[in-house]
């Protein structure tokens, strides 16, 4: 069986080569595929599912009777790998398939495709080259719009650039005043949809400063504990949950809370397809808007101007961030969620889908504003992040009677 990894940098145009495989234009090099039937194994994929699922008001690839919609972005992946398996083409394009996939499911999806390759051709598309699958036998990787075929697989060099390490990180210029030292308390939370218990008895605080990384299992409650604390997920209320020193549900806003917290998670980078420059897009962190509704202030303008040197874009800054990769995208929002120093920045699996560069660029500028800021830090990975330097792990382990956490 022909196996290809196809490793993308940042500039690769993965949706075009996607695009061209499926309508019959493949490459010279990839011509075995040409008359086979195939299945792509992707967020597009499941995407296109969940629209369908919900325009047809039908479950079409949950063996549980769920919809897709609610599942966890670890569970779809799982459902979609089996809908698309039982199906049995000829060929599936993996699209960055470990992403968003805890480590035991990750060893888990390494066996079955291991088993499947004996009479499937897998072609993996793969942003982080330790991803590189086992039976591979053909490389290559995608530059701009082109398939390169090269020999071996790629390793990883990565380079940080020296104004991280010169330049501090810029003041903000904003008070938060009349903050507590405990940022987020939650007290015995416990929390279910219907029958289902997703939360047993949590009990987790964040203090001023703290750097969390919150780990998990898929579906064990991550994105259900951050609602809580950002969003406006109903299920907080009656809660004995404080944020900021107010229990959650006592009067306070949303907006309130929102103001407090720097978030960044990939799914917010399509709230951003207007034409703003980079500057601009870093400026609107300061003023929490999307757009530049404000002229900034001189002492603004100073501000972002160094965070433009320290993130070494300061000759691309009027560059619409549209048009950016992928990497710089993800490391301008999350230095956006950063600029007003907020008391809490909460970063939801930033990393997913990005290069090794682009990712080790994004670790490192997290550690320095760890270290340099009072900013208390809750990062959401599945990997273990190389070289990422949380202080301590809140850790969600599933059980029937909910998710329980413990600190490591
Ligand atoms: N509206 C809902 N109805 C039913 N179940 C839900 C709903 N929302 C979430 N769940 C379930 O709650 C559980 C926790 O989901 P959550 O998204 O918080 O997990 P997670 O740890 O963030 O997972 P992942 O790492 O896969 O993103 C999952 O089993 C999910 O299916």
């Amino acid at each position: 069986m022909n196996h290809w990894v196809i490793y993308l940098d940042n500039n690769s145009n993965k949706k075009g080569f996607i695009k061209d495989f499926q309508q019959g234009r493949t490459p010279i090099e990839l011509q075995y595929f040409k008359q086979k039937t195939g299945r792509l194994f992707s967020h597009f994929t499941l995407e296109k599912l969940i629209d369908e699922e919900d325009k047809h008001d039908i479950k079409i690839i949950s063996s549980v009777g769920q919809s897709l919609k609610t599942m966890s972005s670890g569970e779809q992946k799982r459902a979609l790998l089996h809908y698309l398996l039982n199906e049995r083409p000829d060929y599936i394009i993996l699209d960055n398939p470990f992403d968003n996939l805890d480590i035991s499911f990750q060893e888990n999806l390494k066996t079955i495709l291991v088993n499947h390759s004996k009479h499937i051709s897998f072609i993996q598309l793969a942003s982080r080259k330790e991803d590189t699958l086992s039976f591979i036998n053909h490389f290559g990787s995608i530059i701009e719009n082109n398939l390169q075929v090269i020999e071996s697989p790629l390793s990883a060099e990565i380079q940080i650039p020296e104004s991280f390490t010169t330049i501090t990180v810029p003041q903000s210029g904003i008070d938060f005043i009349n903050l507590p030292n405990m940022l987020i308390n939650f007290k015995d939370v416990s929390i279910s949809y219907g029958e289902k218990k997703i939360l047993n008895s949590i009990n987790w605080t964040v203090n001023k400063g703290d750097f969390w990384q919150l780990s998990g299992t898929n579906g064990s409650g991550k994105s259900t504990i951050l609602s809580m604390i950002f969003g406006d997920n109903p299920k907080a209320y009656g809660q004995n949950i404080h944020l900021f020193g107010s229990k959650k549900g006592s009067g306070e806003s949303v907006w309130d809370i929102k103001k407090k917290i720097g978030y960044y998670a990939p799914s917010m980078t399509d709230k951003f397809s207007g034409r703003h420059s980079i500057e601009n897009m870093l400026i609107s962190g300061l003023n929490d808007s999307v757009g530049l509704y404000v002229k900034p202030t001189a002492f603004q303008q100073r501000i972002i101007k160094q965070w433009l040197k320290l993130l070494d874009l300061s000759d691309i800054k009027n560059t619409f961030f549209n048009a950016l990769s992928t990497g710089k995208q993800r490391l301008v929002m999350t230095a956006r969620a950063m600029v007003k120093q907020p008391p809490l920045l909460i970063l939801d699996e930033p990393t997913a889908g990005m290069d090794d560069d682009s990712a080790a660029l994004l670790v490192a500028l997290v550690n320095k504003f760890a270290e340099e800021t009072d900013t208390a830090i809750i990062f959401v990975s599945h990997r273990k992040e190389k070289g990422l330097k949380p202080k301590q792990t809140f850790y969600l382990t599933p059980h029937e009677t909910g998710s329980t956490g413990s600190i490591k």
